[in-house]
């Protein structure tokens, strides 16, 4: 049989990088004059990659970006966030210990996340975690991203698992839907960047902490969705 897979998303999930997102943001706005934004606001801003954050950040502080604006500002934000990475982001508490345990029973991980797929790469290379992923893809990777099911399915067949036998971890919408989309069972964690209650979201589950996604709630997950399709 297949390995089982689990999949995270990466801001807000498996990282807390709001500090250095709001960082290079405000450093990339401020090319603008524009004013700051708060870490508050960031919920309403992250998710579709740095591109669409720019954009809304802009919007915000009452700024309509032209199109021809928006690669000087990108090239400004990529080069600041790499500049500084890892900065103050940090995994979540009980990550580590989660993933070992997972590992340890042959389980397999993957990284599915709408950050550039470099800057998802270098990000994890600097806090040593790449070995721990069969595969890590961005929002550029596909033709597709987050919450178009081609993006989570292309990652499970990267890191050779079997999309039935796969769960989503994140923190917001685009996580749950991708999953949703996909036909794959969902976990939210509640310690991320999302703009609505993630109750609101309908994952198949909520976790509070790390310290319970274990290798059984990951099979629990699997396997009720197993019946779910046979029935
Ligand atoms: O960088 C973003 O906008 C979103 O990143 P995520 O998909 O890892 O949450
Ligand atoms: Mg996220």
């Amino acid at each position: 049989m297949t390995p089982a897979l689990v999949v995270f998303d990466l801001d807000g999930t498996l990282l807390d990088t709001h500090i250095d997102l709001v960082d290079s943001l405000n450093h990339t706005i401020a090319a603008l004059d524009l004013a700051p934004v708060t870490y508050d606001d960031l919920t309403h801003l992250v998710g579709h990659g740095a591109k669409v954050m720019i954009e809304r950040a802009c919007k915000l502080q009452g700024h309509s970006l032209e199109p021809e604006q928006l690669p000087g500002l990108l090239e400004r934000f990529i080069a600041h966030y790499t500049d500084n990475m890892p900065g103050a982001t940090v995994p979540y508490p009980g990550l580590i210990d989660a993933m070992d345990h997972l590992k340890s029973k042959g389980y397999r991980l993957a990284v599915c996340t709408n950050k550039l797929e470099g800057l998802a790469r270098t990000l994890l290379e600097r806090l040593q975690l790449t070995h721990y992923f069969d595969a890590i893809t961005g929002g550029d990777t596909f033709a597709v991203r987050k919450p178009d099911a081609g993006h989570l399915l292309g990652t499970v067949e990267l890191a050779g698992g079997d999309p039935r036998r796969t769960i989503m971890v994140g923190d917001s919408a685009n996580d749950i839907l991708v999953a949703r989309n996909a036909g794959i069972p969902s976990i939210a964690v509640p310690f991320g960047y999302s703009d609505v209650p993630i109750e609101s979201l309908r994952p198949t589950h909520i976790i509070t902490a790390f310290s319970e996604l274990t290798p059984d709630l990951v099979e629990d997950l699997i396997g009720a969705a197993e019946v779910r399709n046979a029935g």
